[in-house]
């Protein structure tokens, strides 16, 4: 008998169906963060801000197309799965500098091609933030016409750019609309500028795409560095516009308060709207964007998921970037971690659990649950990195060291 055949006889006596789990999650797709790899530098900027940073000087980041798309080659190489890239509108390939309202489809074209010969879909991001017309982390909401004007623009011409993708890969394609507006101190005006937000979103979603190929969400935040105080885009202001509007609402498990979990917000989320975004980050007392684990938190969320049923109604995506450690390293932990938080969700007996919660049976409730987590579930793991074609264990990381040797170390 092989590990995993014992490890599926264990898990079929607390009623799993281990073949369906690795069915289903073989069927996910995650989105992964093209900016991990070079520190959300992108293409047409030297200098990250909007209140994010990225911390530490690892050698080796992707300094260019050619070599951020090597490095992406080289993660997908150890991730389980056909996935998604997640791309920001910075990350364009122009010949000469085009201005972000100009951006066109044309400008990611080799990004499509690089997503269709590897079977993969991509998502976008209007890039609101390391730009001129940024400078004072005011866009959307800002006082001046012309700065809101220039990025209504861009934000219209990424739905475009997000619409060319959705359609060309035959893969609904996000389209995710974060600003880093705010104020570092007590604000004088907090209804004005969420008012020019308002008007400014309007303006932007007013085109209508067809859903096949465009899904638009709106992501909201507690605070950023240098903008303390207040958050034109809050949680409240998002919620609301996306109910009101049919968008999505995207919850980035970095943007709220330290002892406020995402994976409680899930199902109520999903009770009043179609589908959800996920922006899946590890804060460490603030949204410090640390490598995804395979922690309580990420586990709980998976499980949401899952019990929803909701594995075709939640866009999940990865949004981190550590720059103390090997950002390639970063990607794999992060996705394969995603990966199996779900697959330890879907190795539960959700139904059993219902019901002892419904019959009140708190006890075995709390017992059953404990016991769940000594199964043998690194054996599930190891059998589907093994169906996936991709390293088991630490091989995965050998690999990462052997490129590290002999591309990374040489830029
Ligand atoms: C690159 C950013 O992390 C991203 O656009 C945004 O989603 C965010 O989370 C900002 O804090
Ligand atoms: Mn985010």
């Amino acid at each position: 008998m092989s590990r995993f055949s014992d490890a599926k006889e264990v898990y079929q006596e607390m009623g799993v169906n281990v073949d369906a789990a690795l069915e289903k999650l073989s069927k996910v797709k995650i989105s992964m963060h093209c900016w991990q790899g070079d520190d959300v530098i992108g293409f047409d900027s030297q200098e990250l801000t909007g209140g994010i940073a990225a911390t530490g000087n690892y050698p080796g980041k992707a300094t260019n197309p050619e070599e951020l798309m090597a490095d992406i080659d080289k993660a997908l190489s150890l991730i389980p799965g056909k996935h998604k890239l997640n791309l920001h509108a910075s990350y364009a390939i122009t010949a000469e500098k085009v201005e972000r309202d100009k951006l066109e489809p044309k400008h990611f074209h080799a990004w499509v091609d690089f997503a269709k010969e590897r079977g993969l879909g991509l998502d976008f991001n209007p890039t609101l933030f390391s730009h001129a017309k940024a400078a004072d982390n005011l866009t959307l909401s800002s006082p001046d016409d012309s700065i809101r004007r220039f990025w209504i623009d861009h934000c219209k011409k990424t739905r475009k750019i997000a619409a060319y993708f959705g359609k060309e890969l035959g893969c609904t394609a996000l389209n995710n609309v974060w600003i880093p507006d705010g104020y570092k101190d007590i604000p004088g005006d907090r209804l004005g500028p969420r008012k020019r937000l308002k008007a400014a979103l309007d303006e932007i979603f007013q085109e209508k795409y067809d859903k096949k190929y465009l899904a638009d969400s709106v992501e909201s935040k507690v605070f950023g560095l240098g903008v303390e105080s207040y958050t034109v885009g809050s949680h409240e202001f998002y919620m609301n516009y996306a109910a009101k509007n049919n968008l999505l609402c995207l919850l980035d498990t970095g943007h709220f308060h330290p002892t406020e979990m995402v994976s409680d917000k899930i199902s109520a989320m999903l009770l009043f709207a179609d589908q959800l975004a996920l922006h899946i980050s590890r804060p460490v007392r603030w949204d410090s964007d640390h490598v995804v684990l395979f922690d309580e938190e990420l586990k709980e969320i998976a499980k949401e998921i899952v019990r929803c049923d909701a594995l075709d109604r939640v866009f999940i995506g990865l949004d981190f970037f550590d720059a103390s450690i090997n950002r390639i390293s970063a990607w794999v932990v992060g996705m394969r971690n995603m990966e199996k938080a779900l697959l330890y969700a879907l190795l539960m007996p959700h139904q059993a659990l219902k019901k002892m919660q419904d019959e009140k049976n708190f006890t075995q409730l709390m017992a059953m649950m404990e016991e769940l987590k000594t199964l043998p579930f690194g054996d599930i793991w190891n059998q589907y990195c093994e169906q996936q074609e991709v390293p088991q264990g630490m091989a995965w990381f050998t690999e990462v060291q052997k490129y590290e040797a002999h591309v990374l170390s040489k830029r």
